[in-house]
Protein backbone atom coordinates (compact mmCIF):
# COMPACT_ATOMS: atom_id res chain seq x y z
CA UNK A 1 0.00 0.00 0.00
CA UNK A 2 1.55 3.47 -0.63
CA UNK A 3 2.56 5.74 2.18
CA UNK A 4 0.55 8.35 3.05
CA UNK A 5 1.03 11.98 2.39
CA UNK A 6 0.29 14.94 4.40
CA UNK A 7 0.70 18.38 3.92
CA UNK A 8 0.95 20.80 7.05
CA UNK A 9 0.30 24.07 6.52
CA UNK A 10 1.74 26.17 8.93
CA UNK A 11 -0.18 29.47 10.05
CA UNK A 12 0.24 29.41 13.53
CA UNK A 13 2.04 33.50 13.42
CA UNK A 14 0.63 36.83 13.63
CA UNK A 15 2.75 38.56 11.31
CA UNK A 16 4.01 41.21 13.20
CA UNK A 17 6.92 42.38 10.54
CA UNK A 18 3.87 42.85 7.70
CA UNK A 19 1.77 44.85 10.61
CA UNK A 20 -1.31 44.45 9.85
CA UNK A 21 -4.31 44.19 12.61
CA UNK A 22 -4.82 40.43 11.62
CA UNK A 23 -2.90 37.54 11.23
CA UNK A 24 -0.94 38.28 7.51
CA UNK A 25 -2.53 34.78 6.55
CA UNK A 26 -6.11 35.88 6.61
CA UNK A 27 -4.95 39.10 4.09
CA UNK A 28 -6.44 38.91 0.81
CA UNK A 29 -4.30 38.75 -2.28
CA UNK A 30 -6.17 38.04 -5.29
CA UNK A 31 -9.49 37.88 -3.56
CA UNK A 32 -8.57 35.33 -1.62
CA UNK A 33 -6.64 35.08 1.83
CA UNK A 34 -2.80 34.28 1.39
CA UNK A 35 -3.86 31.06 3.62
CA UNK A 36 -6.46 29.60 1.38
CA UNK A 37 -4.13 30.20 -2.01
CA UNK A 38 -1.75 27.85 0.48
CA UNK A 39 -4.54 25.18 1.33
CA UNK A 40 -6.13 25.23 -2.61
CA UNK A 41 -2.61 24.37 -3.74
CA UNK A 42 -2.20 21.22 -1.84
CA UNK A 43 -5.60 20.38 -1.52
CA UNK A 44 -5.72 20.48 -5.36
CA UNK A 45 -2.58 18.44 -5.69
CA UNK A 46 -3.25 14.32 -6.56
CA UNK A 47 -0.29 13.23 -4.37
CA UNK A 48 -1.44 15.21 -0.99
CA UNK A 49 -3.97 13.04 0.47
CA UNK A 50 -4.53 15.17 3.66
CA UNK A 51 -4.08 18.67 4.89
CA UNK A 52 -3.61 19.50 8.30
CA UNK A 53 -3.86 23.42 9.46
CA UNK A 54 -1.77 25.29 11.84
CA UNK A 55 -3.69 28.21 13.02
CA UNK A 56 -2.50 31.10 15.12
CA UNK A 57 -4.68 30.88 18.63
CA UNK A 58 -7.78 32.92 19.21
CA UNK A 59 -7.93 32.22 15.01
CA UNK A 60 -8.97 28.64 14.65
CA UNK A 61 -12.82 29.37 13.90
CA UNK A 62 -11.77 31.83 11.03
CA UNK A 63 -9.31 29.20 9.40
CA UNK A 64 -11.78 26.13 10.27
CA UNK A 65 -14.53 28.66 7.66
CA UNK A 66 -12.23 28.99 5.52
CA UNK A 67 -10.70 25.78 5.07
CA UNK A 68 -14.00 24.20 4.91
CA UNK A 69 -14.85 24.27 0.71
CA UNK A 70 -11.22 21.68 0.97
CA UNK A 71 -12.36 18.06 0.79
CA UNK A 72 -8.83 17.01 2.01
CA UNK A 73 -8.41 19.03 5.33
CA UNK A 74 -8.67 17.15 8.35
CA UNK A 75 -8.32 19.13 11.21
CA UNK A 76 -7.18 22.98 12.48
CA UNK A 77 -5.62 22.96 15.16
CA UNK A 78 -3.85 25.87 17.17
CA UNK A 79 -0.18 26.46 17.02
CA UNK A 80 2.15 27.27 18.88
CA UNK A 81 4.71 30.29 20.48
CA UNK A 82 6.81 29.70 17.61
CA UNK A 83 7.31 28.31 14.02
CA UNK A 84 9.32 25.25 15.82
CA UNK A 85 6.42 25.20 18.21
CA UNK A 86 3.63 25.11 15.74
CA UNK A 87 5.52 22.15 14.00
CA UNK A 88 5.44 20.27 17.36
CA UNK A 89 1.59 20.80 17.83
CA UNK A 90 1.30 19.02 14.34
CA UNK A 91 3.27 16.74 15.06
CA UNK A 92 1.17 15.59 18.02
CA UNK A 93 -1.44 15.78 15.40
CA UNK A 94 -0.45 13.23 13.24
CA UNK A 95 0.89 11.11 16.49
CA UNK A 96 -1.40 8.27 15.19
CA UNK A 97 0.12 7.91 11.34
CA UNK A 98 2.75 5.13 10.24
CA UNK A 99 6.73 6.24 10.26
CA UNK A 100 6.64 5.90 6.76
CA UNK A 101 4.03 8.88 5.90
CA UNK A 102 5.33 11.47 3.76
CA UNK A 103 4.60 15.19 5.56
CA UNK A 104 5.48 17.99 4.18
CA UNK A 105 5.84 21.60 6.25
CA UNK A 106 4.65 24.64 4.36
CA UNK A 107 4.51 28.20 4.87
CA UNK A 108 1.01 29.42 4.55
CA UNK A 109 3.07 32.95 4.41
CA UNK A 110 3.85 31.76 0.98
CA UNK A 111 0.29 31.15 -1.47
CA UNK A 112 1.89 30.85 -4.62
CA UNK A 113 3.45 27.32 -3.92
CA UNK A 114 2.95 25.39 -7.11
CA UNK A 115 1.99 21.62 -8.08
CA UNK A 116 5.60 21.35 -10.20
CA UNK A 117 7.78 21.83 -6.52
CA UNK A 118 5.34 20.21 -4.79
CA UNK A 119 6.20 16.98 -7.41
CA UNK A 120 9.32 17.62 -7.14
CA UNK A 121 9.33 17.86 -3.00
CA UNK A 122 7.26 14.27 -2.97
CA UNK A 123 9.82 12.45 -6.04
CA UNK A 124 12.71 13.43 -4.12
CA UNK A 125 10.79 11.84 -1.01
CA UNK A 126 10.93 8.50 -2.78
CA UNK A 127 14.69 8.49 -2.38
CA UNK A 128 15.31 10.57 0.56
CA UNK A 129 14.16 10.81 4.18
CA UNK A 130 14.25 15.05 4.33
CA UNK A 131 13.82 17.46 1.26
CA UNK A 132 14.17 21.00 1.15
CA UNK A 133 12.88 23.34 -1.81
CA UNK A 134 15.70 26.47 -2.55
CA UNK A 135 16.39 28.61 -5.10
CA UNK A 136 19.59 30.21 -6.27
CA UNK A 137 20.98 33.12 -4.56
CA UNK A 138 21.03 36.08 -7.03
CA UNK A 139 22.76 38.31 -4.19
CA UNK A 140 26.21 37.96 -2.54
CA UNK A 141 25.61 36.61 0.76
CA UNK A 142 28.28 37.00 3.48
CA UNK A 143 28.46 36.45 7.22
CA UNK A 144 28.53 39.63 9.24
CA UNK A 145 30.12 39.62 12.78
CA UNK A 146 30.46 42.94 14.94
CA UNK A 147 29.75 44.86 11.90
CA UNK A 148 32.78 43.45 9.49
CA UNK A 149 32.42 41.13 6.93
CA UNK A 150 33.38 37.64 8.72
CA UNK A 151 33.00 35.31 5.88
CA UNK A 152 32.09 35.23 2.34
CA UNK A 153 30.56 32.11 0.87
CA UNK A 154 30.44 31.06 -2.77
CA UNK A 155 27.84 32.35 -4.17
CA UNK A 156 27.65 29.41 -6.23
CA UNK A 157 27.66 27.00 -3.24
CA UNK A 158 24.64 28.98 -1.51
CA UNK A 159 20.65 29.19 -2.19
CA UNK A 160 17.58 30.57 -0.19
CA UNK A 161 15.22 28.06 1.15
CA UNK A 162 11.65 27.92 0.75
CA UNK A 163 9.06 25.38 1.82
CA UNK A 164 7.26 22.54 1.71
CA UNK A 165 9.75 21.22 3.25
CA UNK A 166 8.93 17.03 3.01
CA UNK A 167 9.79 14.48 5.31
CA UNK A 168 9.68 10.66 6.63
CA UNK A 169 7.18 11.51 9.45
CA UNK A 170 9.52 8.56 11.89
CA UNK A 171 12.56 11.08 10.77
CA UNK A 172 11.45 14.17 11.79
CA UNK A 173 9.71 12.91 14.69
CA UNK A 174 13.24 11.77 15.87
CA UNK A 175 14.87 14.86 15.31
CA UNK A 176 11.91 16.64 17.05
CA UNK A 177 12.23 14.29 19.73
CA UNK A 178 15.79 15.09 20.23
CA UNK A 179 15.68 18.93 19.83
CA UNK A 180 12.56 19.30 22.71
CA UNK A 181 15.17 17.87 25.02
CA UNK A 182 18.05 20.85 23.99
CA UNK A 183 17.62 23.84 26.17
CA UNK A 184 19.85 26.14 23.48
CA UNK A 185 16.90 24.56 20.66
CA UNK A 186 16.54 27.76 17.98
CA UNK A 187 15.56 26.90 14.40
CA UNK A 188 14.17 28.82 11.59
CA UNK A 189 12.69 26.00 9.48
CA UNK A 190 12.13 21.89 9.89
CA UNK A 191 15.13 21.21 7.90
CA UNK A 192 17.47 22.89 10.28
CA UNK A 193 15.96 20.59 12.93
CA UNK A 194 17.09 17.65 11.00
CA UNK A 195 20.13 18.58 9.97
CA UNK A 196 20.82 19.55 13.47
CA UNK A 197 19.75 16.63 15.58
CA UNK A 198 20.49 13.94 12.93
CA UNK A 199 23.34 14.72 10.86
CA UNK A 200 23.90 11.75 9.04
CA UNK A 201 20.43 12.14 7.56
CA UNK A 202 21.10 13.51 4.06
CA UNK A 203 18.67 16.66 3.08
CA UNK A 204 17.96 16.30 -0.73
CA UNK A 205 17.49 20.04 -2.37
CA UNK A 206 15.07 19.85 -5.13
CA UNK A 207 14.03 23.57 -7.16
CA UNK A 208 11.84 26.00 -5.55
CA UNK A 209 10.33 28.68 -7.46
CA UNK A 210 10.79 32.62 -7.46
CA UNK A 211 6.78 32.70 -7.10
CA UNK A 212 7.12 31.15 -3.71
CA UNK A 213 7.58 34.01 -1.86
CA UNK A 214 6.57 34.37 1.81
CA UNK A 215 4.95 37.06 2.62
CA UNK A 216 7.02 38.98 5.49
CA UNK A 217 7.23 42.41 4.97
CA UNK A 218 4.15 45.05 3.85
CA UNK A 219 5.93 45.08 0.19
CA UNK A 220 5.25 41.72 0.05
CA UNK A 221 1.88 42.47 0.40
CA UNK A 222 2.09 43.81 -3.31
CA UNK A 223 4.17 41.99 -4.46
CA UNK A 224 1.52 38.89 -3.63
CA UNK A 225 -0.78 41.08 -5.06
CA UNK A 226 0.57 41.38 -8.36
CA UNK A 227 1.84 37.87 -8.63
CA UNK A 228 -1.98 36.54 -8.13
CA UNK A 229 -2.79 38.31 -11.45
CA UNK A 230 0.32 36.84 -13.34
CA UNK A 231 -0.89 32.83 -12.80
CA UNK A 232 1.07 31.18 -15.65
CA UNK A 233 3.68 34.12 -15.90
CA UNK A 234 7.21 32.72 -16.52
CA UNK A 235 9.17 32.39 -12.79
CA UNK A 236 11.69 34.65 -12.11
CA UNK A 237 14.86 32.92 -12.52
CA UNK A 238 13.79 31.21 -15.98
CA UNK A 239 13.07 34.95 -17.36
CA UNK A 240 16.86 36.05 -16.11
CA UNK A 241 17.62 33.17 -18.09
CA UNK A 242 19.65 31.60 -14.75
CA UNK A 243 18.06 28.15 -15.63
CA UNK A 244 20.81 26.05 -17.11
CA UNK A 245 19.65 22.20 -16.38
CA UNK A 246 22.62 21.77 -14.74
CA UNK A 247 23.10 20.57 -11.51
CA UNK A 248 24.99 22.88 -8.49
CA UNK A 249 26.83 21.66 -5.40
CA UNK A 250 25.34 23.38 -2.52
CA UNK A 251 26.65 23.67 1.14
CA UNK A 252 22.63 22.67 1.96
CA UNK A 253 22.71 20.11 0.29
CA UNK A 254 24.03 17.72 2.89
CA UNK A 255 23.81 14.40 1.17
CA UNK A 256 26.48 11.94 1.66
CA UNK A 257 28.46 11.86 -1.36
CA UNK A 258 26.27 14.40 -3.19
CA UNK A 259 26.97 14.97 -6.36
CA UNK A 260 24.99 18.01 -6.39
CA UNK A 261 21.07 19.15 -6.42
CA UNK A 262 18.40 20.30 -8.83
CA UNK A 263 18.92 23.90 -8.59
CA UNK A 264 19.53 25.75 -11.50
CA UNK A 265 23.24 27.40 -11.44
CA UNK A 266 23.89 30.87 -10.83
CA UNK A 267 27.58 32.73 -10.77
N1 LIG B 1 4.13 30.55 16.04
C1 LIG B 1 4.19 30.43 14.70
C2 LIG B 1 4.94 31.34 13.93
C3 LIG B 1 4.92 31.21 12.54
N2 LIG B 1 4.19 30.21 11.98
C4 LIG B 1 4.05 30.15 10.52
O1 LIG B 1 5.30 29.95 9.91
C5 LIG B 1 5.32 30.58 8.64
C6 LIG B 1 6.60 31.42 8.49
O2 LIG B 1 6.69 32.31 9.58
P1 LIG B 1 6.76 33.89 9.48
O3 LIG B 1 6.82 34.34 8.07
O4 LIG B 1 7.82 34.36 10.43
O5 LIG B 1 5.33 34.32 10.05
P2 LIG B 1 4.99 35.15 11.33
O6 LIG B 1 5.59 34.52 12.54
O7 LIG B 1 3.52 35.31 11.31
O8 LIG B 1 5.69 36.56 10.99
P3 LIG B 1 6.43 37.57 12.01
O9 LIG B 1 7.72 36.86 12.37
O10 LIG B 1 6.63 38.80 11.22
O11 LIG B 1 5.53 37.75 13.20
C7 LIG B 1 4.07 31.45 8.53
O12 LIG B 1 3.18 30.85 7.62
C8 LIG B 1 3.56 31.46 9.94
O13 LIG B 1 2.14 31.57 10.05
C9 LIG B 1 3.51 29.30 12.75
O14 LIG B 1 2.88 28.38 12.22
N3 LIG B 1 3.53 29.42 14.11
C1 LIG C 1 11.03 28.05 6.62
C2 LIG C 1 11.50 29.28 5.91
O1 LIG C 1 10.46 29.79 5.10
C3 LIG C 1 12.62 28.87 4.96
O2 LIG C 1 13.12 29.98 4.32
C4 LIG C 1 11.94 30.37 6.84
O3 LIG C 1 13.06 29.98 7.55
C5 LIG C 1 10.84 30.83 7.78
O4 LIG C 1 11.32 31.93 8.55
P1 LIG C 1 10.33 32.87 9.36
O5 LIG C 1 11.19 33.87 10.06
O6 LIG C 1 9.55 31.99 10.26
O7 LIG C 1 9.47 33.55 8.34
Amino acid sequence: MAAQTVAVVLAGGVGQRVGSPVPKQLIEVGGRPILAHAIAAFDAHPGIGEVLVVMTPGHVPTAAALAAPFSKVTGVIEGGDTRTGSTVAALGALAGHPGDTRVLFHDAARPFVDAPVIDRVLAALETHEAVAVGVPSSDTIVMVEDGLVASMPPRASLCRFQTPQGFRLATVRAAYDLALADPGLRATDDCGIVHRYLPDVPIRVVEGSERNLKVTHPLDVVVAEHLAGTAGAPDAGTTAGTTTGTTTGTTADTTAGATGTDLPETT
